[in-house]
């Protein structure tokens, strides 16, 4: 009697065959016809306040159409244009303030020429920060009273860009956000939020944080991380109100930065990293935000790491 169907061991070749032409021909095609920007969610940019969800929501304004890593107006492409570093300081030093979350205090992350460059430049770009409460965005001083410049990348910033991503081992698929300058005169803050979203399943979240004090000429306006230990060493009383009870307020001194990183191994934002900028209260505090953001490639966008 004639067989219905073909041999097991046929069948056993066309594996043999099959599973390397698979995963050495037709996988790898796959992969570059839809390259990771192709089916990236993208984030509508220049008009919200950032991911800072208000209050700790996991903000809903990374929506599949709005979330765009590819964007040049929100993310700044590594474009392969050469940065020459105008005024750059001989190196910085870094201190290990916490491990989970990862927690780096940053001195003289800045140069004193850098940030005096990135405060004049910003001066004419200042209009109110809004914050985005999963609905709408508006001005709503009661949480957020600051204004904020969005820097053209020039010298300086390019550099910057090159700073954090070398800071970060040059971690690949991480995007570093445009950069904004952020300007709290007196009775300026930000009450407690995330700069994460929860958004990594769906295309993207800020991995990582760098507070950096571009000016500093003011009293109050201390950065605190109400659930953060503070370290022991009295040492670290040259960059920390000591005074602090609850978690830790830095000291907003100018030229140092608070580096953090938002997500764990999971994907997810660390509660740890909860935090306001405290009110000034004279003066005037320039801040700048660089938040690098990590879009885990399609074969791993499981929302993890
Ligand atoms: O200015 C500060 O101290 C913190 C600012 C901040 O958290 C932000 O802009 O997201
Ligand atoms: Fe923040």
């Amino acid at each position: 009697m004639a067989s219905s169907g073909p041999r097991l061991s046929t069948l056993i070749t066309w594996l043999l065959y099959f599973v390397p032409v698979y995963i050495f021909i037709v996988d790898p095609l796959v992969r570059s016809w839809a390259p990771e920007g192709t089916t990236r969610i993208s984030w509508l940019t220049g008009t919200t306040a950032g991911p800072n969800a208000d209050d700790g929501d996991v903000s809903e304004e990374f929506t599949p159409s709005t979330l765009h890593l590819t964007d040049d107006s929100f993310i700044s492409p590594e474009d392969g244009v050469p940065a020459h570093c105008p005024g750059e300081a001989d190196g910085y030093r870094v201190h290990l303030l916490s491990r989970v979350p990862l927690v780096l205090y940053v001195e003289k992350f800045v140069s004193d020429q850098e940030a005096d460059h990135l405060i004049k430049v910003s001066l004419d770009k200042y209009s109110p920060s809004i914050i985005y409460d999963g609905v709408s965005e508006r001005v709503d001083p009661s949480k957020r009273l600051s204004d904020r410049a969005l820097l053209d990348r020039d010298d300086t910033v390019r550099c910057l860009e090159e700073r954090a991503r070398a800071f970060q081992g040059w971690r690949p698929h991480l995007y570093i956000e445009r950069m904004w300058a952020q300007r709290y005169n007196a009775s300026g803050h930000y009450r407690h939020h995330y700069d994460w979203t929860g958004s990594l399943a769906r295309g993207g979240d800020r991995l990582s944080t760098f507070m950096v004090y571009l000016g500093a000429d003011c009293e109050g306006g201390g950065t605190h991380f109400p659930r953060l230990a503070r370290p022991e060493g009295q040492q670290w009383c040259r960059f920390l109100d000591c005074e602090e009870e609850v978690g830790i307020t830095f000291r907003p001194l100018k030229g140092n930065a608070i580096f953090w990183e938002n997500l764990g191994p999971d994907g997810l934002g660390y509660p740890e990293t909860w935090h306001a900028a405290y009110p000034v209260k004279s003066g005037t505090k320039v801040g700048l935000n660089i938040w690098s953001w990590y879009q885990p490639p399609l074969r791993k966008r499981r929302g993890r790491l």
